[in-house]
């Protein structure tokens, strides 16, 4: 049983919402991607966290400084879930760990880059990381990679924390995310792409539930 999590990477705010609506019925946690908030800021989360009391709301975004500084006030404004980057100073990922306990909220450490998985994973969840990105970027994708080495990896350490899974997964790979060990799986594309992204989203969500 894994949860899902849909990322919302187009820029347009009122295409974001409209996706929104769409699919939140059939996916857990709606998440806002690094470009969308980049571009459309906090007042997009206010939007969806007060349409969409029944999910949770993750923001990517992608935490290299400062992170108590940059994550509190979405904390504050409802996100259940802030990244942080994994290549960040271990002191930035601490900062975004206490704002999130501070709201009784969760800190995921996104090991997009990290040349260490492993040793870095140990770090972060010894420091009080509530959830482990393992993270196959949309450049990395496009130059033929794949997120399922670096999860077996992690999941192996059997550390209890919770892992994420991003990377191009769609209907036909979310049952091999899922038995690797994820806790939460990660669909873009694979549901703003398709023809009818509730279907989309509800058929993965059926895969990642079962
Ligand atoms: O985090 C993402 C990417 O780095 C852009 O910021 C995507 O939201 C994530 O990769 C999920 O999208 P898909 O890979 O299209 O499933």
């Amino acid at each position: 049983m894994a949860l899902t999590q849909m990322a919302l990477d187009s820029l347009d705010f009122d295409a974001t919402v409209a996706l929104a609506e769409k699919v939140a019925p059939h996916v857990d946690i709606l998440e806002i991607g690094t470009p969308c908030i980049k571009h459309n800021g906090i007042k997009l989360l206010e939007t969806l966290r007060a349409k969409f009391p029944n999910n949770k709301i993750l923001v990517d975004l992608k935490t290299m400084d400062a992170g108590e500084y940059e994550s509190e006030p979405f904390y504050k404004a409802g996100a259940d879930i802030c990244v942080v980057l994994g290549v960040s100073d271990i002191g930035t990922i601490k900062g975004v760990i206490k704002a999130a306990n501070k709201y009784g909220k969760k800190a995921q450490v996104d090991l997009i880059s990290v040349e260490d998985k492993v040793a870095r994973t140990k770090e972060v969840a010894a420091a009080g990381a509530h959830i482990i990105g393992i993270h196959t970027g949309l450049d990395q994708q496009a130059a033929g990679q794949t997120p399922f080495a670096d999860l077996a990896a992690v999941a192996g350490l059997n550390l209890g924390v919770e892992i994420s899974v991003a990377g191009g997964v769609k209907a036909a790979t979310a049952g091999q995310v899922r038995d690797a060990g994820a806790s939460i799986i990660v669909a873009g594309a694979a549901i703003y792409g398709a023809a009818d992204p509730a279907a989309a989203a509800a058929e993965i969500t059926a895969i990642a539930h079962g």
